[in-house]
Order: structure tokens, then sequence, then C-alpha cells
């Protein structure tokens, strides 16, 4: 059985308070976007995952994918699975690759072995794995706040523009960009902000870990320049990074931005 766990990107990201806990509140709004890893579970002698495709830094054995088979495991008798992982979604890159992987192998679990799972406990398990590894289980633009893991609605389309992301050569460990941030807040919430019409996101949308991970990685700040330059409506780094993405209204060729940095189009 297979499953196709897309990435995410941030629409604003605000870390508003640092918790008992050592995790930070924050807001921001999630964001499905079309860059997939491809998951495959058969039946086998023994459990195992396999990567394909893209390198993911430790071993496949530490990999969230056996992470949430061990999870779910706990509670059910599942059978041993050869989990197959595809990795296409950039490692590092702020755009939640291993959370979704492990929420859409929650969710095959889930199907094919008639498990019965509602969202709300799948999502209860998701967030055992990941503060933002609950989003992907219903996988549809939402505001999040707290740890990033308490959802609701909002009403954000981007189908009519053509959004680019841009992730140059860096790779950022979220835990660093988190250990590097002054939490503050504004005053004002993303769930009003995100309403002002797009052509005013630039002057009014922010994501905190921008100035202290565009200090370090110089290079993530020009792309983001490079793409106003180009004539994008918003951009912005997405998570702690180090992708950016970019709004316009129309179809763009980034030939210059393609030199150093892997450029997907019309995600
Ligand atoms: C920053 C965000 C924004 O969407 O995305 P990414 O850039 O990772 O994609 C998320 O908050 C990342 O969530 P996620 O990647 O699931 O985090 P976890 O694995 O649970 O935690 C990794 C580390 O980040 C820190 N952390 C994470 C979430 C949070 N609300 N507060 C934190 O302080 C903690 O130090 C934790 O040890
Ligand atoms: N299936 C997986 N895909 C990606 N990373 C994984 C996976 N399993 C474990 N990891 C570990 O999680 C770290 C963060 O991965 P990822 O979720 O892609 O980044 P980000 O926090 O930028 O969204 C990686 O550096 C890697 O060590």
């Amino acid at each position: 059985m297979l499953a196709f766990a897309n990435a995410k990107i941030n629409l604003g990201l605000y870390v508003t308070e640092k918790r008992p806990d050592g995790y930070h509140n924050l807001e921001t709004v999630f964001y499905p976007i079309k860059i997939n890893d491809v998951i495959e579970i058969t039946d086998a002698e023994e459990t195992t995952c396999e990567i394909k495709g893209i390198d993911i830094p430790g071993s496949a054995e530490d990999n969230i994918c056996l992470k949430a088979f061990e999870l779910l495991k706990k509670d059910f008798d599942l059978p041993s699975q050869k989990i197959t992982l595809l990795k296409n979604i950039p490692v590092g890159a702020g755009l939640g690759g291993g959370s979704s992987d492990a929420a859409f192998l929650i969710k095959l679990l889930n199907d094919k072995f008639e498990l019965e799972l509602s969202v709300p406990q799948m999502e209860d398990y998701a967030r055992q794995l990941g503060a933002d590894c609950a989003f992907f289980i219903s996988n549809k633009p939402v505001f999040a706040e707290g740890k990033g893991d308490e959802f609701s609605d909002v009403e954000v389309d981007l189908s009519d523009y053509r959004v680019v992301l841009v992730k140059p050569p860096v790779h950022v460990s979220t835990a660093d960009a988190y250990s590097g941030i002054m939490p503050h807040n504004s005053g004002v919430s993303l769930k009003e902000l995100i309403r002002l019409p797009l052509k005013d996101w630039k002057s009014n949308l922010n994501n905190d870990f921008e100035s202290t991970v565009f200090l370090k990685y110089p290079e993530i700040a020009a792309v983001k320049d490079l793409l106003y330059h180009e004539g994008a409506i918003f951009a912005a780094m997405s998570g702690s990074g180090s992708s950016v993405f970019a709004i316009f209204e129309n179809e763009v060729r980034l030939p210059e931005l393609e030199k150093n940095n892997k450029v997907f189009y019309n995600i």
C-alpha cells in the first residue's frame, strides 16, 4: 500500500513564549504544498525501513517512520512491515518532511489494518512524534498555536497564484533555530493578519526565525531579496529554514537562483 506524504510551508510564524516543558508557543498558518515523499508498506518477516532518494542524516533505524510504527504497535497487534521511503522533500528545510512521513504512515497503518482510529486519535499519536506532525493528519490549511499542534480554521487559498520554493544548500536544525530565538508577543494575532489582502502580507507578516537564521546564513536572506527583486508579491522563509517560498501573480523562471539552489515551481 502506498501513501504520498506532502510537505508544508508556514505563512507567517511568531514564536510568542518559552514554555516550562522547554518547547515554545507559536502562531503560524500551515499550508500544504505539492512536494511529496512516497511511502510503501508491505508485509515482511521483520520490520525494516529502506530509504531511497535524498540522503537523510542519521541511520535508517532512527527514521521517524519506524518510530511511528512502534508507537502504534504498542497499542495494536500489528504484523511486521517493510517500510520503503522514497525521499524527495528536502531535509532540514523547514518543510516538515519527517513529520509528514510519520503522519502519513499512521494514516496508512490505520487504513491497511482497519484500526478505525478517528482523526483526533491519529492527531494524538502524531503529536507524540513531533510538534508539527499532527497538522499532516488533516493536511489542510490551518491556523496553529500552542506547540504547533492546536488548530483552528483559516481561509487561505493560493491556488490562483504561482508559488515557488527555493532550497539553498544549507541544512538548518530546528532545535538550534529555536535555541537562538527571543520569544515575544506583538499584540496582533496572525489569525487577524492572515486575513489581510495578499499585497499587504509583505509589510505585515513575519517569520520570527528569519532574523537569527539570516544572520548566520546570509545566503538565505539573499535568496529572499532576489525573489522580491523578481516580482514576488510575498516571500518568506518556511519554518526554521532553510527554504524560502515566494508567491507570484504569474508564471516565472528563475535561472539565476537555479545555479546554486534547488528550485521547485508551482508547488
Ligand atoms: C519550526 C517548525 C514550524 O512549523 O517547523 P520546521 O522548521 O521544523 O519544519 C516547527 O515548530 C517544528 O516542529 P517539529 O519539527 O515537529 O519539532 P519537534 O521535532 O517536536 O522538536 C524539535 C525541537 O524544536 C524545538 N521546538 C519545537 C516546536 C516548538 N513549538 N517549540 C520548540 O522549542 C524543541 O527544542 C524540540 O526539541
Ligand atoms: N523520514 C524522515 N525524513 C526527514 N528527516 C527525518 C526523517 N526521519 C528522521 N529524520 C530526522 O529529522 C531531521 C529533520 O527533518 P525534517 O522534518 O525534514 O526537517 P525540518 O525540521 O526542516 O522540517 C533530519 O535532519 C533527520 O535527522
